[in-house]
């Protein structure tokens, strides 16, 4: 066995306790073989009454002295490509967002672009801890061979929006969403796994979101989409069909036990409880619901309800970083203010969130540090002056962490972070190609 001991730090465990333990990685299987005594096996090797630890050398060690090893985080939601428009336009509701700036920038962007983006996104990411994320774009084989390369998990899929196309091109894009879906999952060894995914329920015409989520079901590809973003997107659904979105979700029967929304932030007791009888999760996006103004989610009462709540960063330019961290922090901040409570969404429900629920929202191993799970993990050093004294580590998670003060990042068994140096990707090449992309584009789309 090829294995990769993490040794020295403080261990959270699936239970919330942290302890004072090594975890050894079968780097070959990609798996936690044992945290401190704990093994598959029940603490011994195959047998011989010694532990683990002391049987076994490790082929390679990551120091986490002083530090907190914690699963690795989940981006349950985001649009990776859209670092290149970071920044680009805020300080405006969604709707005149995407009609007025997104919607016509994206419209110049190249497959190029778009990987150019997805590498900058993603090297943005391990560096702050995250080892698995959903993507909705475009041009995603490009996508894929990011992640591929990069090392990380993804659930991907090709956006789709027919609204203001003529049939052909509707059906077309239709098509390529479950083209993407077919064809790529599974790729990266596994680590790639796929998604069918209409833009929203008011972006994609019905025909075309029954006609898809039925191929989506035939293929075995779970549903990603936005839903219950703003009054803007409720409201017209009630209007014309005279029912709730999440109802109308049903009706398609796009509200299926792995299927994920994005956002849910309108969502009245009727929709909770329907997601919580279908089993399908929703992933919060407080800071990009903050920013553009939609709305405050009914974190508490979905988790009460016993609704899968992950998190997601949503796109850079509506955020504007990737920082699974913030997400924590906000969530567990709006998630008071929307219950006038403060004891609402505590640091062990975002941390939760953020790791394991975020995990099996989207279907992908990982979210546990424990024998027999997935060796996705990030190291967070403790011992910087914003987070001097700890008196618990998951309140620092939570209210205190940064992105920035994550050591190592580890995905399926490797190494994709050592000391703050990304491995599997030259960061200086990721970040100048990136910003010319960026350059570039805006003069396109200035001509
Ligand atoms: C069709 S690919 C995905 C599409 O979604 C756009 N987008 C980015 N952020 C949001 C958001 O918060 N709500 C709805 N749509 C969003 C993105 O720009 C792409 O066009
Ligand atoms: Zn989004």
């Amino acid at each position: 066995m090829d294995t990769l001991r993490v040794t020295g730090g403080r261990v959270l465990r699936p239970d919330g306790r942290v302890t004072e333990s090594d975890v050894t990685v079968d780097r070959d299987a990609g798996t936690v073989v044992a945290v401190g005594d704990e093994t598959v096996n029940g603490g011994e090797t195959a047998g011989s009454g010694e532990t683990v630890e002391e049987t076994l050398d490790a082929d390679d060690t990551l120091d986490a002295d002083g530090g907190l090893v914690i699963p690795g985080l989940v981006n349950a939601h985001t649009h990776v490509a859209m670092t290149l428009l970071r920044g680009y336009a805020d300080d405006k509701p969604l709707d005149p967002w995407l009609r007025e700036d997104i919607w016509p920038a994206e419209a110049e962007l190249t497959p190029d672009d778009i990987e150019a983006g997805a590498a900058l996104g993603v090297l943005e990411m391990i560096r702050s801890g995250t080892t698995a994320f959903a993507d909705m774009y475009f041009a995603m084989d490009r996508v894929a061979d990011v992640v591929d390369r990069a090392g990380l998990r993804a659930r991907l899929g090709h956006g789709v929006v027919t609204v203001g196309k003529d049939d052909a091109d509707a059906r077309e894009d239709v098509e390529e969403s479950l083209r993407v879906a077919r064809d790529l999952d599974g790729a990266a060894d596994g680590r790639i796994r796929t998604a069918f995914m209409p833009h929203s329920l008011t972006t994609v015409g019905e025909e075309f979101l029954r006609e898809g989520v039925a191929e989506a079901r035939e293929a075995g590809v779970p549903v990603h989409l936005h839903a219950n973003e703003t009054t803007d997107e409720v409201d017209p659904i009630v209007d014309e069909r005279g029912e709730r979105p999440i109802a109308y979700a049903e009706e398609i029967d796009a509200l299926g036990p792995d299927d994920f929304f994005a956002h849910g932030v309108h969502l009245d007791d009727s929709e909770i409880d329907r997601l919580a009888d279908a089993g399908t999760a929703v992933v919060h996006c407080p800071a990009s619901n903050m920013k553009l103004a939609s709305g405050m989610a009914p974190v508490q009462r979905l988790r009460e309800a016993g609704v899968t709540v992950a998190l997601g960063t949503d796109g850079a330019a509506s955020n504007n970083d990737l920082d699974p961290f913030d997400e924590m922090r906000d969530a567990a901040m709006l998630g008071k203010l929307a219950a006038a409570d403060a004891t609402a969404v505590p640091a062990t429900a975002v941390v939760e969130m953020a790791t394991a629920d975020g995990a099996d929202a989207l279907g992908l191993p990982g979210g546990r540090i424990e024998p027999g799970a997935a060796a996705d993990l990030a190291v967070v050093d403790l011992d910087a002056p914003h987070l001097t004294p700890v008196h618990d580590p998951i309140s620092h998670l939570a209210y205190a962490a940064r992105g920035s003060d994550v050591r190592h990042t580890v995905c399926d068994g490797e190494v994709l972070m050592r000391d703050r140096e990304v491995l599997t990707l030259d960061a200086d090449a990721v970040q100048e190609r990136a910003a010319a992309a960026a350059s570039d584009l805006v003069d396109r789309v200035g001509e």
